[in-house]
């Protein structure tokens, strides 16, 4: 089967692309598709635009949200009248809180005949902003959805995959960050290479044991949206989520480090969600444990340490 190359992706009428979320990440999807040449406009709680013109004509609605946003943006929207072919996006990195949803399962239910994709992988949105290659995946249980995404996204600097498994790639982005806190304390903590490589594969394990029990496929925790973020994101300053975990090993209250972080960092809210989950369905997460004792101030990154280190000896499970 021949694929088009990215040289001959034009679509032959601009697509009008709603962003909500003016934040580091709506910044950037928003240049993304406008120098495809596609109309985008960006909508956030404290612009001016009034949501119901901003998405009057929309073919593309993204959530560039933050978790703590998307339920609230999700039930204004639902007071509008959404054009027919209004296909969502959610590049959200996170669980809600009250009821443990993705935002895909959030917008999904609300919108049930509306398509919804899932736009995630290692997108560090500063090395997008400068123009660095990079490449997602775009993930929907309706193909044409995800390959009609994948048009408007796709760019030379930017490769789009698909992918048939949403919830799959969307747990990737977001069980990541809990681990990312994890390897900035190591990082912090000065624990070198080996450390951080065995913290990273395990956790990947993690993400695989939780996610396959919430309905996931294994395997697309092996692809760009899970060990491809998990990379991008445990070895980058740049990550909000490094950032925590790295200032606490440095001895910072998450406090004070949150009073100073540009940006959200998902992690710090989805490692709650995942205790409770964990607990529930009876899974063994050890790293989010540790990470959640060390946000919760029960321990610090160095007894964390040990408490990952003294576990009883086993074999190595995979996933
Ligand atoms: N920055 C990055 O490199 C990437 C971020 N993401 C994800 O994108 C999401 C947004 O991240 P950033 O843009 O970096 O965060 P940010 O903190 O820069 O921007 C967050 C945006 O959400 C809005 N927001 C926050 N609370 C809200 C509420 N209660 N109601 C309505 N709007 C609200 C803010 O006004 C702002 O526009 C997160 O889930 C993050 O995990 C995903 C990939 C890359
Ligand atoms: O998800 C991201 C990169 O893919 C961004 O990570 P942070 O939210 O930790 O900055």
């Amino acid at each position: 089967m021949n694929h088009p190359n990215t040289q001959q992706l034009k679509i032959p009428n601009p697509k009008s692309v709603v962003i909500l979320g003016a934040g580091a990440w709506g910044s950037s999807l928003a240049s993304l598709v406008s120098s495809n040449g596609h109309k985008v406009s960006i909508w956030s709680r404290r612009s001016n635009l009034q949501l119901a013109s901003t998405v009057n004509d929309a073919d593309i609605i993204v959530s560039a949200i933050s978790m703590k946003g998307v339920p609230d943006v999700i039930a204004q929207l639902q007071l509008l009248k959404l054009p027919d072919k209004a296909i969502f996006v959610t590049a959200t990195k996170g669980l809600d809180t009250q009821t443990t949803c993705t935002p895909s399962q959030i917008i999904q239910t609300v919108f049930p005949s509306h398509p919804v994709v899932v736009l995630s992988g290692p997108n560090l949105s500063k090395e997008i902003e400068l123009g660095l290659p990079s490449a997602t995946v775009v993930a929907s249980h309706s193909g044409t959805a995800a390959e009609f995404v994948q048009l408007v996204f796709s760019s030379p600097r930017f490769r789009v995959y698909t992918n048939l498994d949403p919830l799959g790639v969307e747990l990737g982005g977001t069980l990541k960050n809990v681990i990312a806190i994890a390897a900035g304390a190591c990082d912090g903590l000065q624990l070198g290479t080996n450390a951080k490589a065995a913290l990273v594969t395990r956790g990947l394990s993690e993400m695989v044991r939780i996610g396959v029990s919430l309905g996931a496929k294994a395997e697309t925790f092996y692809g760009l949206s899970g060990l491809g973020d998990l990379l991008a994101t445990c070895n980058s300053p740049l990550s909000r989520n490094y950032q925590v975990g790295y200032q606490l090993a440095c001895g910072k209250t998450l406090a004070e480090i949150l009073t100073h972080l540009q940006g959200t960092a998902e992690g710090v809210n989805t490692c709650s969600v995942l205790i409770t989950q964990s607990i529930g369905q009876n899974i063994s997460m050890p790293i989010t444990e540790q990470v959640y004792r060390v946000l919760q101030s029960e321990s610090t990154p160095r007894q964390a340490l040990e408490e990952l280190m003294l576990r009883n000896i086993k074999p190595e499970y995979y996933g």
